[in-house]
């Protein structure tokens, strides 16, 4: 510990040269994911707590560390709806990302919940989440991984986090490698296109809306050819017309979408209202061109009450957008100067809404997590008739019991992969620099300003 004595420019020096892991207490581990172990930590000089990633995989030169996508990516990045990465520290050969430290996952706000959401809170999220795809997107970036585990919730705020699967908009196809959870995963990365866009995050998003509505995941898939068979059985079999694309991807791996004529959402998801549902359907859209952008998504009706929109993000010819007289109590007011708008749900959010969480069977987050790794270890059965091994909520009166006629095996590449591919890319040219800013010391390599 830093002797109290020690301040100004002695302390920032102690503060360089010290071993820079040192500097942080760690309190607990918060998450154990695919590619690191994540703590709370207090940095000992500040007192501010941070989070801390210590992947997993050892790291032997700086060069193989600045060229991983979460680094490339969330180094471009500034804005309120997306977690802040502080620093990165290489010791020892483990490399470590420090961020912002957020409190609740998306994930876990539901799984505790007795009772459903307000559509006032679900709003209020949606809106900062689609801010801050909407910037990420404009940056170049998507985000490929979007699910409830990685929204990250404090108080009235949330963010994107997790950019390790992150990819540049404007970088080459084939994209080939694992990508994003099954229950969010859009229909052209299931029938294996390796030429998918921002479009992938903008389904998820329409997959993560639905949950929130109703705590169950929308399409549950037991392996990839039943994600695609319970997206069938919920919004209908894409016919040519429809979705002329997804015809010759399905064709071309020999797959045959099961025919069913799809439900409407409302009967799913009852608490949502029709403005919700105009907006999770157009999201969950069999073709990609079909959804809408992030920047589209924050001006659908759905949105209406959360009128302050980022200038760069509006429509040229809509640069004022006049207030709605009936503003949501509790929802955005309009700050001026305000660069990002921050969502601020009423404290009585959830007083209204009784409906409560009938089918208690929803997993703890370990058992969830199981789930998704033995269903991820089944997905090379090409027979799916067995229900066994599936999620336990389904959506209520459908069964699957479709065996899918696949030609191959499905997307064989695993998270194992991505991280060997994350080690072998090439040696980016910008070069690390580190800044000293109020309380936290940022390692760096540049920022981009985005223009939002
Ligand atoms: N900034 C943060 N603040 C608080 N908790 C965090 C933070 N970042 C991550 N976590 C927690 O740690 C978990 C794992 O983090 P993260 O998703 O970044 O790791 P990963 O190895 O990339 O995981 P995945 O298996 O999803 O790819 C998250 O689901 C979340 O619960």
């Amino acid at each position: 510990m830093l002797p109290e004595e020690i301040d100004g420019e002695l302390r920032k020096g102690y503060l360089y040269f010290c071993k820079k892991m040192e500097r942080y207490k760690i309190i607990k581990e918060v998450g154990d994911g695919t590619f690191g172990i994540v703590w709370r930590a207090v940095n000992k000089l500040s007192g501010e707590v941070v989070a801390i990633k210590k992947m997993k995989k050892k790291y032997y030169t700086w060069e193989e560390c600045v060229n991983l996508r979460e680094v490339k990516s969330l180094r471009r990045m500034n804005h309120p709806n997306i977690v802040k990465l502080k620093e990165v520290i290489r010791e020892n050969n483990i490399l470590y990302f420090v961020f912002e430290y957020m409190e609740f996952s998306l994930y876990q706000l539901m799984k505790e919940r007795e009772q459903l959401f307000s559509e006032v809170e679900i709003r209020n999220w949606c809106f900062q989440v689609f801010q801050g795809l909407a910037y990420m997107h404009q940056c170049g970036y998507f985000h490929r991984d979007l699910k409830p585990e990685n929204l990250l919730v404090t108080r009235d705020v949330i963010k994107i986090a997790d950019f390790g699967l992150a990819r540049e908009i404007c970088s080459h196809p084939p994209y080939t490698e694992y990508v994003s959870t099954r229950w969010y995963r859009a229909p052209e990365i299931l029938l294996q296109s390796y030429l998918y866009s921002s479009k992938v995050d903008m389904w998820a998003m329409g997959a993560i809306m639905a949950e929130l509505f109703t705590l169950r995941p929308l399409f549950p898939g037991a392996s990839e050819a039943d994600e695609i068979y319970k997206i069938c059985n919920v919004i209908g079999t894409p016919t040519k017309d429809s979705w002329p694309d997804g015809h010759n991807l399905a064709r071309a791996i020999n797959y045959q979408f099961p025919q069913f004529p799809g439900v409407h959402l409302s009967a799913l998801i009852p608490s949502a209202s029709d403005d919700a549902i105009s907006l999770i359907t157009s999201l969950c859209s069999w073709d990609p061109c079909k959804r809408p952008t992030a920047a589209e998504a924050l001006r659908h009706p759905f949105f209406q009450s959360c009128y302050y929109v980022p200038p760069s993000l509006r429509p040229r010819a809509a640069v004022s957008r006049t207030p709605p007289s009936d503003v949501v109590k509790g929802t955005l007011e309009q700050k001026p100067g305000r660069r990002f708008s921050v969502a601020v749900p009423n404290a009585k959010l959830t007083g209204n809404h009784s409906a409560v969480k009938t089918n208690a069977s929803f997993g703890s987050g370990v058992q969830r997590k199981l789930d998704m790794v033995n269903q991820e270890l089944s997905r090379n059965d090409k027979s799916l008739k067995s229900s066994a091994n599936q999620p336990r909520y389904q959506p209520p009166g459908r069964k699957s019991s479709f065996a899918a006629p696949f030609k191959k095996d499905w997307n064989a590449s695993g998270a194992a992969d991505v991280a060997d591919k994350l080690a072998n890319m090439r040696i980016g040219n910008r070069r690390p620099y580190v800044v000293q800013s109020g309380h936290s010391t940022y390692s760096g390599w540049g920022s981009v300003d985005c223009g939002v």
